[in-house]
């Protein structure tokens, strides 16, 4: 079962709460979306920014349905507080698509686009020279190094990973990751940040995948290569995890969940990174649906087929 009780703690008094108050989020996708709402609900005035005004204005509604969700566990009795604490932690949320702007005078980004090193260096190089000298920048990757990322900007003490899992408002886990040059006040900060969204933290070094994408990767690529190879169906590998090794989703439902074309940046990440080994190996299949455009739950179509939401 299911356990909830970090999403309450989310809105314990926190020192951090003092260090940050104003969080700027950069991509406003399946993972920027989700850290918005975490931010936002445990009390920080959060500017959601997306290149998409349509993206932003699906994550606002998809913000607002998760919050009832929280809200209706929270405030199973007592709806008016329920509806309360949406309206509010709504208030608190602002969306822009112009990430110059919402960087200025904040105290934390943190960056959720696209898995490409070129794009982060990009839009880090640019908001290092507008924001604050004392704000802390933080990338969200799944796979990418965060020493790699950092050369692109100045403040390489102030900035680090902070990497959530799907969905954010759910899962449990934060992965706080030093890079070389991380400061102790920087980390410290960071790991109180995700206390005060309601996170367990742990820390990892800045090494490929960190802990849980170094082992949940192969994992799912294993999987697309045995259904690939025609062993057993889609449909009978999910059950055989779910059933045979208690995991609530199997590898090509959350392969779907997580999106075909994340897993595909991952893959291709690593495998030219590291070309000798085969868990790396790219995967036909993997591929053919990525060229496809089928990139699993969020554009209805990956291994299974969706409602388009
Ligand atoms: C790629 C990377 O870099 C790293 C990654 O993220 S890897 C992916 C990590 N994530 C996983 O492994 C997810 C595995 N799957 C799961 O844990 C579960 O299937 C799941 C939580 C996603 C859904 O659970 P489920 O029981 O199948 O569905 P559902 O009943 O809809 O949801 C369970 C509860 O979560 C809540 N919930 C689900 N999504 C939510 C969201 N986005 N916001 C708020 N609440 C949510 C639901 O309201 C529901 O609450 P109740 O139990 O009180 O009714
Ligand atoms: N999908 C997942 O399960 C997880 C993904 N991640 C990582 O999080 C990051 C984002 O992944 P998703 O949210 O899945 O991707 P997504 O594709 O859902 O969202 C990315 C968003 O970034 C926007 N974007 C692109 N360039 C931008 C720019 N220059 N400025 C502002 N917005 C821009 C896009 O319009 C898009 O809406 C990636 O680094 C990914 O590896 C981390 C944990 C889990």
């Amino acid at each position: 079962m299911m356990q909830f009780k970090v999403i309450s703690r989310s809105f314990s008094a926190s020192s951090v709460q003092q260090a940050i108050k104003n969080v700027t989020v950069i991509g406003g996708g399946l993972m920027g979306s989700g850290i918005a709402q975490v931010a936002a609900q445990a009390g920080q005035n959060v500017t959601l920014v997306d290149v998409s005004p349509e993206v932003l204005s699906k994550a606002q509604k998809s913000i607002e349905t998760n919050l009832g969700r929280v809200a209706k566990k929270i405030y199973k009795d007592k709806p008016q507080e329920g509806e309360k604490f949406v309206a509010e932690a709504l208030g608190r949320l602002k969306t822009s698509t112009n990430a110059l702007e919402a960087s200025k005078s904040t105290d934390l980004v943190v960056e959720a686009i696209v898995e490409n090193l070129d794009v982060k260096h990009k839009v880090f190089k640019q908001l290092d020279d507008v924001a604050d000298q004392h704000t802390i920048f933080a990338s969200n990757t799944s796979s990418l190094s965060i020493n790699d990322i950092a050369t692109a900007i100045k403040r390489k003490d102030r900035f680090g990973g902070l990497h959530f899992f799907n969905p954010v408002p759910v899962m449990r886990l934060l992965e706080v990751v030093r890079g070389a040059e991380t400061s102790d006040q920087t980390y410290n900060t960071m790991m109180e940040w995700g206390k005060a969204v309601g996170k367990t933290c742990i820390t990892c070094k800045d090494t490929p995948g960190f802990v849980v994408n170094r082992l949940l990767v192969p994992y799912i690529a294993e999987a697309i290569r045995l259904f690939e190879r025609g062993d057993a169906s889609a449909r009978d590998i999910d059950i055989a995890m779910k059933l045979g090794a208690g995991y609530p989703m199997g590898p090509l439902e959350l392969a779907d969940y997580v999106g075909l074309d994340t897993n595909k940046f991952i893959l291709d990440g690593w495998h030219k990174k590291y070309p000798n080994e085969p868990l790396f190996n790219p995967i036909p299949l993997l591929n053919k649906l990525v060229s496809e455009g089928k990139l699993g739950v969020k554009t209805g179509q990956g291994f299974y087929t969706y409602d388009k939401k």
